[in-house]
């Protein structure tokens, strides 16, 4: 058929809340394919599974008669969920070109499954949603095994009733994220709504329906994307294995052209782009892994190379040829390794294991309006710590870290400094505690900045306890209201400098400020008594005029702003629009 040889294999991506059954739904689409052969067969796998097009031919056809399939298959990524989505990359966007979201019909929307929406909305990337664990619904009358076409007709009139409130439930809340969703069965325009396709894969419930609908959306609305063209080969490595006896294979998802034994190629390391020669190809198949001349997209590879160098995971493999030249290719890496992050001159320090999920944490972490001042791959390193430690803005001090580790000489470097560090692997989280982090460390700030501004104050000199006249004066006096602290300047009520607070004491015991009312002993500085202050006289703290104007917007008490009221009349004795 010649439809089938122009197009390639659409690669399907499984995303989803923790709990929700992606493993369990991906375990039946691999029992699918294993199926046809003899059970059990595989044993080795490469980074995806591919259902053939005899296989789906086969599935969809029991369940589903009269459906033309002009796809060559699919292919499912195995890793799920959208960590594995945002580090898997093409070099158009994401390396899946469709998704399945799961979403358990019980449960509804969850914060991973929102992510996941966000994620997909990002990169652009179609998706269905399969509603899980139908099974779980009340009135459920057992069945397995079967299309939810199918299954859905074996239902009592309460089952269906309480299936289709909880999917009503599903499509308005899939609404208020712009996802225009509704049954599958009960879509008329697929380029307008999104399907939701009913399943169990506990009971293996709906996988026809999920292969038909991922299937019919693939070649009406992804040919472009999925036509099979020969002028450039490329890849996307997933996993880098070491194996001392035979060198470095890279397991790739081969997304275009053709791939034969003895290409060149191109591949990222952690020196820069490098160039390396295919040494052998191993394909899955019925009894494990075996060699392959050549492969054609899409396919999940295996690729022994002739070089031992560092390969990143996550990164693109580019055939050299004459139509892709090593410079190209070389300059494509390179511009691919840069992440794609709004820098800001403030912000959080972000590190995460790969270019992608540094991208999506960075991406929730704007969502969340929270700045990023530099974002980088690799684990939490002492140099990290130091770095962020010194940076003047107190907000600045924060690492937060991605599935990766904090080595222990940047453990030991944070302790003895003020900086935050944050680690998870769960997006949600970390966003919501740096959120935490951040608001804390506002509020301490605030404290902070509050107990170092004057706050308007009056005291008295008490004639009674004059202990030293000069050097500094030292005397007792009352505090009448506000608070008086260490380094505050007095006035006296002609505005004139009336000496700078240097010590409190209440008894024996030295104090930083002293609130009213109270009696306490006080050293000032910069003054002589009988000179310039006097036993009984009366000295307000002096409050520079933005302060008092800060302080009018703010509730503050009675005395303090009575005091405030005094000084303003005292200020305004020599300007008479002080604090306006
Ligand atoms: N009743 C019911 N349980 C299900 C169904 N699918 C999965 N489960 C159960 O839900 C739990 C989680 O399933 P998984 O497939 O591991 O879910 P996951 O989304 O891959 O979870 P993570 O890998 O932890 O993110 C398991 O106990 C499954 O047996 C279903 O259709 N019905």
């Amino acid at each position: 058929m010649e439809a089938i040889k122009s197009l390639r294999e659409p690669i399907v991506c499984v995303l989803g809340h923790v709990d929700h059954g992606k493993t369990t739904l991906l375990d039946d689409i691999r029992g699918t394919s294993i199926a046809e052969k003899e059970a059990g067969r595989i044993t080795q796998k490469i980074g995806a599974t591919e259902i053939s097009y005899n296989i789906l031919e086969r599935e969809i056809k029991t369940a589903f008669k009269n459906i033309p399939i002009k796809i060559p298959g699919l292919l499912f990524i195995d890793t799920p969920g959208h960590v594995a989505f945002s580090n898997m990359r093409s070099l158009g966007g994401a390396l899946a070109d469709i998704a399945i979201l799961v979403i358990d019909v019980n449960e509804g929307l969850k914060p991973q499954t929102i992510e996941s929406i966000d994620i997909l909305k990002k990169f652009k990337t179609p998706f269905i949603i399969a509603a899980n664990k139908i099974d779980a619904v009340p009135y459920f009358v057992n069945t397995s095994n079967t299309s939810f076409a199918n299954a859905i007709k074996m239902q009592r009139r309460e089952y269906i009733e309480e299936l289709d409130n909880r999917i009503y439930k599903l499509i308005s809340d899939l609404y208020t994220y712009g996802i225009n969703a509704d049954r599958y069965d009960r879509i008329s325009d697929f380029s307008k709504t999104f399907a939701i396709v009913p399943v169990s894969a506990k009971l293996k419930i709906g996988i026809a329906d999920i292969l038909m609908v991922l299937s019919g959306l693939a070649q009406k609305f992804l040919e472009n994307e999925i036509r099979l063209t020969y002028e450039k080969t490329l890849g996307t490595v997933i996993e880098v294995k070491i194996e001392e006896s035979i060198g470095i294979t890279l397991d790739t998802i081969l997304y275009q052209g053709m791939l034969k034994r003895g290409d060149t190629i191109a591949v990222n390391t952690s020196n820069g782009p490098a160039r390396t020669r295919v040494k052998a190809i191993l394909v899955n198949s019925n009894r494990g892994l075996k060699e392959s001349e050549k492969v054609v997209a899409a396919a999940g590879i295996r690729v022994l190379i002739t070089d031992k160098i560092p390969v990143i995971a996550g990164t693109s493999m580019i055939k050299i040829d004459e139509n892709t030249s090593e410079d190209e290719a070389f300059k494509t890496i390179i511009n691919e390794s840069k992440p794609n992050i709004k820098i800001s001159e403030h912000g959080v320090t972000v590190k995460a294991e790969a270019l992608g999920s540094l991208e999506a944490i960075a991406y929730e972490l704007e969502q969340a309006s929270i700045n990023i001042r530099s974002a980088e791959i690799g684990d939490i390193t002492k140099h990290d710590v130091t770095d962020v430690s010194t940076l003047n803005d107190p907000l600045d001090r924060i690492i937060i870290g991605f599935n990766v580790s904090v080595l222990d000489d940047a453990v030991q470097e944070a302790a003895s400094s003020d900086i935050g560090i944050i680690t998870g692997n769960v997006i949600y989280s970390l966003v919501d505690d740096a959120q935490k982090w951040l608001a804390k460390r506002k509020h301490d700030l605030e404290e902070q900045r509050k107990s170092n501004i004057p706050v308007p104050s009056k005291i008295v000199i008490m004639p009674e306890y004059i202990f030293r006249a000069a050097k500094p004066v030292i005397v007792g006096i009352k505090v009448l209201s506000g608070r008086v602290k260490v380094g505050d300047t007095l006035i006296d009520d002609n505005n004139k400098y009336a000496g700078t607070i240097k010590s409190l004491r209440d008894g024996d015991v030295s104090r930083q400020f002293v609130d009213a009312p109270a009696e306490v002993s006080c050293a000032i500085d910069g003054v002589v008594l009988n000179r310039h202050i006097f036993p009984g006289e009366t000295l307000y703290v002096d409050i520079p005029e933005n302060v008092a104007k800060q302080l009018r917007s703010e509730k503050l008490d009675d005395n303090i702003m009575k005091t405030l009221d005094e000084i303003t009349k005292i200020k305004r004795k020599i300007n008479q629009f002080w604090g306006f």
